[in-house]
């Protein structure tokens, strides 16, 4: 089985092309063997990508964490299954369809643009102490589970330990959520980190998380409701913007997707 190993801005995948879940195979549990990073490929997820159409330009993608949990939207493993339709199919926009949630995609040379579509948000949702200081989150559903707190200094932060007892909080419990830590960083632009729920980790970058942030910090004032510029542990930063038709709903993120290698499955 041939498949890309592909990063959107740090956010690392093993992709499959012309595969879909209910094939006769335990994709959970290929996803975790593939995802562990000494014995398989190692990634933050498996994505599985399948043509529908081509006029239109229609896919369907769906995106496993590492743990071998699904997860009902993952900006960059869409990024990154749009990267590889315009390789594989020459298509420059397109429809990706996850978790049946219909999101656009553009591809130029140098970036991938997807949509996000944010539903609730919940302004302080949870407090907890970090560094000794009493530090609300605020939810933000982007197709996923996400937290938000803005916070002085990200890297002063572990967000590893923290992430956790956000993420395993009875109050958000059985869900849990990823968890975002975001700070000013100048004019429309934040600097971000991430723990994500089903890697159990810090990720480099989070498309919905980006996404996430954005939201949250447009309503506690931070950055105007235009492009905002989220730098990431990767150096390689999103830039999330307001859908023209939809800019209460709808959010697109876009950013660099690198495909790393291609090979054959053992
Ligand atoms: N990294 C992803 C989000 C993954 C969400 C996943 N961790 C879950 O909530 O199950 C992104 O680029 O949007």
């Amino acid at each position: 089985m041939r498949f890309r190993k592909i990063h959107g801005a740090g956010n690392d995948f093993v992709l499959l092309s012309g595969h879909e879940p209910d094939d006769d195979k335990d994709w959970p549990k290929e996803a975790e063997r593939l995802c562990a990073r000494r014995t398989g490929v190692g990634a933050d997820g498996l994505v599985l990508s399948r043509l529908v159409s081509e006029a239109p330009a229609v896919l369907d993608v769906t995106c496993f964490n590492a743990d071998g949990s699904i997860a009902t939207m993952c900006g960059n493993a869409l990024r990154c299954s749009a990267w590889a339709a315009r390789r594989d199919h020459g298509f420059q926009q397109m429809r990706l369809r996850m978790a049946g949630v219909v999101h656009e995609a553009v591809v130029s040379d140098d970036s991938v643009w997807v949509t996000v579509e944010v539903s609730q948000i919940l302004p302080r949702r949870l407090q907890t102490v970090v560094n000794g200081r009493p530090t609300w989150f605020d939810s933000a559903h982007t197709g996923t589970e996400h937290v938000v707190a803005i916070v002085g200094n990200v890297d002063a932060i572990d967000p590893v330990v923290v992430g956790r007892i956000i993420r395993h909080h009875p109050d958000l419990a059985p869900l849990g959520t990823n968890v975002n830590f975001v700070q000013s960083a100048g004019h429309q632009a934040l600097k971000i980190r991430t723990y994500e729920r089903g890697v159990e980790a810090e990720t480099l970058s989070c498309g919905s998380g980006a996404v996430a942030a954005v939201v949250v910090a447009t309503m506690r004032g931070l950055v105007a409701r235009r492009a905002v510029t989220v730098h990431n542990r990767a150096g390689e930063p999103l830039t999330v913007r307001p859908h023209n038709a939809r800019p209460n709903r709808t959010q697109w993120v876009g950013g660099p997707v690198t495909n790393t290698f291609e090979g054959v499955l053992a």
